[in-house]
């Protein structure tokens, strides 16, 4: 590097701190570390790839959804979790990332996707829970990212928590029906509960001193919040939707601090979150062959679009 392109280079570096500093948006022209670039292509990759993979656990039960206005409900929103993944490709394409590579790289196991999405649905009462609790954890950790200091994802995720809230409006909604129903449907609900009350705390990653990411995250002003302090505030907020639910978390530690202003709850087993990551989860293999599959049967889509646009191209000239 000449001495100018160092001066520039430090210039450059002192715009981009000061963005930052002032709270204030990187847009895709500005000047970036690389660093800021590679985190952000991974955390918004495995983000869409979440949503992708998202719309399975809830599709299971399209075709057996009781009712034809739950049926709708649920398609309307298997629908938007579609529509997030694509926003989330787009704000990552923003950064130079390519969407095939991305996808190719999701199938071959090298990008990662939320835990939370490799759990079966067993029971209809699933759809409600998903709803309630992974659609309640997705926006508590959402919401701040709509401050994210990267333009178009911060943007992508105004629509996105809208989108959020009314899921998991649904599933409580859904919840709040079965538990006026009969005690088979009550228990249904609770067993439901205890199954994904602990994976759903685990979609905040791992506790902030195993979290390798934050420190940098945060100090970019990617990440608003620690790991754990979104986690608390998922606890605190659910608690109270619990006891007005009629149903319980299977947390014998889970109480009231008056002291701290928080309710104390206990630890979620790290050692099943670690497997279920590295692809050992009860639905690792089937996720990666249902979402491999639907892009071998869709070669076909592409082919047509790209050749239409080449002809469109070529008619234009
Ligand atoms: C908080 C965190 C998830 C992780 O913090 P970071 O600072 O990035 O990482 P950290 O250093 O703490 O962790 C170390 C390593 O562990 C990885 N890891 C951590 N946690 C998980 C996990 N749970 N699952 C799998 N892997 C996880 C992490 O990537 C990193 O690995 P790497 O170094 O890459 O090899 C952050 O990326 C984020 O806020 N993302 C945006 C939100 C988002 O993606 N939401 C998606 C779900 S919501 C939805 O889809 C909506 C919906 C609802 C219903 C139906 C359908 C759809």
């Amino acid at each position: 590097m000449t001495d100018t392109e160092l001066q520039q280079h430090v210039e450059l570096q002192q715009s981009f701190d000061a963005t930052i500093a002032d709270e204030a948006r990187i847009e895709p022209r500005d000047w970036m570390p690389e660093g800021y670039r590679k985190t952000l292509i991974r955390q918004i990759a495995q983000h869409a790839h979440s949503e992708i993979i998202g719309m399975q656990p809830e599709g299971n039960w399209l075709t057996r959804a009781p009712s034809l206005r739950r049926k709708a409900i649920l398609m309307a929103k298997v629908q938007d979790e579609a529509g997030h993944g694509l926003y989330l490709y787009s704000a990552a394409e923003t950064l130079g990332a390519d969407r095939a590579d991305l996808t190719d790289k999701l199938i071959s196991g090298r990008q990662k996707y939320s835990s939370i999405f490799n759990y079966p649905t067993l029971t209809y009462a699933d759809v409600g829970t998903i709803g309630w609790l992974v659609d309640g954890a997705a926006i508590c950790n959402q919401v701040p990212l709509c401050r994210s200091s990267f333009g178009p994802y911060a943007r992508a995720m105004i629509r996105v928590c809208k989108e959020e809230s009314f899921h998991q409006r649904q599933g409580y909604e859904l919840l709040t029906t079965m538990m006026g129903g009969t005690d088979e449907q009550r228990a249904m609900v609770q067993e439901s509960v205890d199954r994904f009350w602990w994976p759903a705390l685990m979609m905040f990653g791992p506790p902030d001193d195993r979290s390798p990411n934050s420190e940098q995250s945060m100090a970019w002003g990617i990440k608003r919040h620690s790991n754990d302090e979104l986690r608390q505030k998922f606890v605190d907020m659910s608690v109270p939707q619990a006891e007005a639910l009629g149903v319980s978390f299977p947390d014998p530690d889970l109480a009231w601090n008056a002291e701290r202003g928080h309710y104390d709850f206990g630890e979620p087993d790290w050692s099943e979150f670690t497997e279920v990551v590295r692809g050992n989860g009860a639905m690792n293999v089937e996720r990666i062959a249902v979402r491999r599959a639907a892009h071998e049967d869709g070669a076909w889509v592409r082919d047509a679009a790209t050749a239409f646009a080449a002809r469109e191209q070529e008619n234009h000239r």
